[in-house]
């Protein structure tokens, strides 16, 4: 890798940082974190990578999703647990109705940096710097709390720490069995309309699995029944942070960035010249890059050049976030050179970027029907382009909020009131959430 060093991005222009007060603390913070244990095993990121690979060449499909911004207020184990439990049986809808295997990657254990439109939000009449997530600053509205504070980057890899500890609990611990998953089946869908759907689902799992239990294939017999493998990711916006927690494998002799298993860049930070890319080059994790309506073909071949210098299948996820209303116009375009170019890499959908807007109420809220809009036009769109749809990349949650309008309880602007509780953007429910999984399903089960 030509002159790339660990820090080699601290030489180039970067978007999107606080500016801390002292410089000797955030040093200090920075040489404390990079003597602490490595969050995830390099190993770990390369089964993932060859996972990956697997979507790229249309053999799986990419399930990511969580907070738009984890909170250190609202840490607790049943947060925790929803958001697992949801994402799990998303899974299962995909795998069992999409018959389409699915690897899963938590937006959780790390998701703590967040880029923003403006650098200042002003509150009558009163001018304060942006919440950035709970690694820089705090949400609350006031001088303190919004000024940087470099000890956050600690108190994030704790957290983080505990919450990946949760997770591999839960997903090998016997939680994630699947006779236990298939039992939530019925008690999660309770007061869903599409109650019956569901409850048709499980029965049929419950045939299958009594019938593989016959045959002697069992939770004590097959572990692939009795546990689950969940990665984890987040955006790696704060280099400070991604920079100490990266190790050299000794397996390998190669970097990767151990705070988490995969990585992303976001849409504000992808310029090619700057200190993300520079980052993101030296790494050996799979990572990913949101795509954007802005994005021009050539543009997009120089940062895949950039950051998958091998095309090596698996290594990069391109996650497009283009809105309802500009994917038709957008992304047929960059399918099509990237697939005359011979470009291996995986095309996962973020419908909620691209969908955001102000209800009349006032909250920052996204619509439903327009997310869906967007994940049908990307099916479609590969469908005619002749590539893989290979991932859907969601901002949600297991807690029952009303963030975003529309789905089958019809969420109303008024609603949103009910239980707003994002610290940033709005998520979708756990009800919102599997009524697209069994859309995708579909849409799996016919490409
Ligand atoms: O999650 C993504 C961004 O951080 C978020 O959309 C920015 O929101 P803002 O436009 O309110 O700053
Ligand atoms: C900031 C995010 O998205 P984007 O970079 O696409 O705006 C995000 O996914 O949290």
């Amino acid at each position: 890798m030509s002159n790339w060093q660990v820090d080699s991005w601290r030489q180039k222009p970067i978007l999107q940082q606080p500016e801390y007060d002292d410089a000797a603390q955030l040093k200090q913070v920075e040489h404390t974190l990079s003597t602490y244990p490595p969050l995830v095993f390099a190993a770990e990121a390369r089964d993932l990578r060859r996972q990956l690979g697997e979507v790229s060449l249309g053999k799986g499909f990419l399930l990511q999703g969580g907070d738009c911004a984890e909170s250190f207020d609202e840490f607790n184990a049943p947060k925790i647990r929803d958001t697992f439990k949801v994402l799990l049986q998303m899974a299962i809808v995909l795998t069992f109705a999409g018959r389409c295997p699915v690897t899963k990657v938590a937006r959780m254990a790390g998701q703590y940096a967040k880029p923003r439109s403006s650098n200042f939000e002003t509150r009558d009449g009163v001018t304060l710097p942006s919440y950035r997530g709970d690694i820089i600053n705090s949400f609350e509205f006031n001088e303190a709390a919004r000024r940087p504070d470099p000890n956050r980057l600690i108190e994030a890899y704790h957290r983080s720490a505990s919450t990946l500890n949760l997770l591999r609990a839960f997903s090998q611990g016997g939680l994630a069995d699947l006779h236990e998953v298939n039992r939530w089946n019925m008690a999660f869908v309770e007061n869903n309309p599409l109650k019956e759907r569901y409850h048709d689902m499980a029965v049929r799992i419950q045939d299958t699995l009594s019938f593989m239990d016959v045959i002697g294939i069992n939770s004590q017999s097959s572990p692939t029944l009795h546990e689950t493998s969940l990665f984890t990711s987040h955006e790696a916006l704060l280099l400070n942070y991604e920079q100490a927690l990266t190790r050299i494998d000794t397996l390998t002799g190669k970097p990767y960035d151990c705070s988490a298993h995969m990585i992303w860049i976001g849409e504000r930070t992808r310029q090619l010249d700057h200190a993300h890319i520079e980052f993101f080059r030296g790494i050996h994790n799979p990572i990913g890059v949101k795509v954007g309506p802005s994005m021009q073909e050539d543009e997009l071949i120089r940062l895949i050049d950039a950051l998958n210098p091998n095309n090596d299948p698996g290594r990069l996820t391109l996650i497009t976030r283009m809105g309802a209303d500009n994917l038709a116009d957008n992304l047929p375009r960059l399918l099509r050179r990237v697939k005359a170019e011979g470009r291996h890499v995986v095309w996962s959908s973020d419908p909620m970027h691209g969908n955001t807007f102000s209800a009349s109420s006032g909250y920052k809220t996204r619509n439903f029907d327009a997310i869906l809009r967007e994940i049908k036009q990307f099916f479609q769109a590969h469908s005619d382009e002749g590539t893989h749809a290979g991932g859907i990349h969601l901002e949600m949650t297991g807690q029952h909020v009303t963030e975003c309008t529309g789905g089958a309880y019809e969420i109303s602007d008024e609603d949103l009131a009910q239980a707003y509780k994002t610290q940033c953007d709005p998520r979708l429910n756990a009800d919102q959430v599997l009524e697209m999984a069994f859309l995708v399903a579909d849409h799996l089960r016919n490409a």
